[in-house]
């Protein structure tokens, strides 16, 4: 541990400047690239393709918001509903100021492949807000939240499309939402949205679940490979909900945590990392490099010698431009959408396997599926027994998205994707929306 010490000079969090890196590539044009491909291996119409690469639905909302300073601000916001067929639609909201249309579109999409795959009864959604949330106060953000959901109401609901957290939203975000929609609908609706907290519904094991997901994954990989998780070197990019606890059940396994970021920087000791140390110096939105020296940059630890590289953070991190400088043997996808198709082709050229998100975090609506069948039958299940199914669902979805892989002989992204469009298309198929072949 030599590499990283505190600064004498701690600039706060909020002091700086938040954004980062901005995806290179457009989300949206990266999810019908592969949706091409895959419903081209599946061998279905180029209707298919036709009404799988937009959302069936999407709203664009202008969200006023009273300030603290006594203004109103307009934000705005967006839910994409990307297929319904085999059932409501499913996933998070995120606050981010690099939020657009297009990507919320793309995570939408994504969300119908991750369900599809993991067999979970749902099609895909997304929501984001355009909004600097570590910028605003507890206030403005609880006027924000309820404005989202007075602004979405018409669309959403339990057996419509049911929200969850994602960057930068928590289950605080979510109470707030279910209770403006518990007021708008004047019923008590628990199984209106989940990763609330437990006394509100919430589960057992959702605020771990996606860093569980991510971690059986990488077990699968490590017994595949015939490489022993204890003593691998492992850097995760992005240090909050999902990279913070997977930095911690690593750690705890014995795993070398090299290299961890936030919106901010990064840190790197190839001696690997004090995990609990930095945890427990971490703020709510999980930053914590501010409080160090020697900080590299997002981009800088990407390139640093590892064996595993999880980008948990943001999209569109790996690229055609930094592919061919990355020094690690696995990418595990904890972010949704980290790298692009073409880099993936690169990596995949050099021998990096590369574990997909649309499999690898798909312990987050898994969970999430528990809380809301716990919600609708009442009846609220122990933490050990979430686990026990999050985990057999996660190596029944490995286990299909390699054999797929080896049976067309195609990479691990392209694989989940046709295991994900299988299940949308053939639902989409049977309620006579479109033709297959
Ligand atoms: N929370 C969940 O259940 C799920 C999250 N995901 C995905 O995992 C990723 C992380 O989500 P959460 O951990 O929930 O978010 P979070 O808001 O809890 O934490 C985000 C982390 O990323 C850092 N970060 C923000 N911008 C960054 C940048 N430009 N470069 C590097 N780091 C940056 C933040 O400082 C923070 O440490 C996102 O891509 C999200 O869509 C996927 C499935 C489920
Ligand atoms: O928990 C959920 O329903 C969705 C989580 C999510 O947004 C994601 O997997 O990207």
């Amino acid at each position: 541990m030599r590499c990283y010490k505190l600064s004498t000079n701690v600039q706060t969090a909020e002091a700086k400047k938040t954004t980062g890196q901005h995806p290179k590539d457009n989300p949206q044009e990266e999810f019908k690239l592969i949706l091409k491909e895959a419903v081209d291996i599946l061998g279905y119409s180029e209707e298919v393709y036709d009404f799988l690469k937009e959302p069936m639905r999407f709203l664009e909302v202008n969200i006023p918001v009273k300030m603290d300073n006594g203004q109103t601000q307009v934000f705005k916001g967006y839910r994409a509903q990307h297929n319904d067929a085999n059932g409501p639609t499913k996933g998070g909201i995120r606050f981010h100021p690099d939020v657009t249309a297009d990507e919320v579109k793309a995570l939408a999409g994504w969300m119908s492949l991750k369900c599809g795959i993991t067999g979970l009864p749902y099609g895909g959604a997304k929501g984001g807000i355009i909004c600097e949330p570590r910028s605003m106060s507890m206030n403005e953000l609880e006027r924000l939240s309820r404005g989202y959901v007075r602004a979405v109401s018409q669309l959403v609901g339990p057996t419509k499309d049911i929200p969850a957290p994602d960057m930068y939203t928590n289950s605080q975000i979510m109470a707030w939402m279910l209770d403006e929609y518990d007021h708008i609908r004047e019923f008590d609706s628990p199984g209106f949205i989940t990763g609330k907290p437990l006394v509100l519904g919430g589960s057992e094991g959702r605020e771990t679940a996606t860093s569980k997901g991510v971690l059986y994954t990488l077990q699968m990989v490590s017994e595949l490979k015939g490489m022993p998780l204890e003593g691998m070197k492992v850097i995760v990019q992005g240090f909050g909900n999902v990279g913070g606890y997977l930095a911690y059940y690593l750690h705890e396994l014995g795993v070398k945590v090299v290299g961890i970021s936030d919106a901010l920087g990064a840190i790197y000791d190839p001696e690997g990392l004090n995990i609990p140390d930095l945890l427990s110096r971490r703020d709510s939105y999980g930053i914590v490099t501010a409080q160090f020296e020697n900080v590299i940059t997002n981009e800088a630890l990407i390139e640093q010698e590892c064996d595993v590289l999880i980008p948990a953070a943001v999209g569109g991190v790996i690229t055609t431009e930094n592919a061919d400088r990355l020094k690690c043997k696995f990418v595990v996808e904890a972010a949704n959408g980290p790298t692009t198709r073409d880099a993936i082709q690169m990596l995949d050229e050099r021998g990096v396997l590369v574990v997909p998100d649309i499999l690898a975090n798909s312990g987050g609506v898994i969970v999430s599926y528990f809380e809301w069948c716990q919600n609708n039958q009442g009846y609220y299940w122990t933490k050990e027994l979430v686990e026990e199914r999050l985990k057999e669902k996660i190596h029944a979805s490995f286990l299909n998205v390699q054999n797929t892989a080896e049976q067309f002989g195609i990479n691990m992204k392209t694989a989940a994707y046709v295991e994900g469009i299988r299940k949308i298309a053939e639902a989409s198929g049977l309620r006579g929306w479109i033709n297959l072949n």
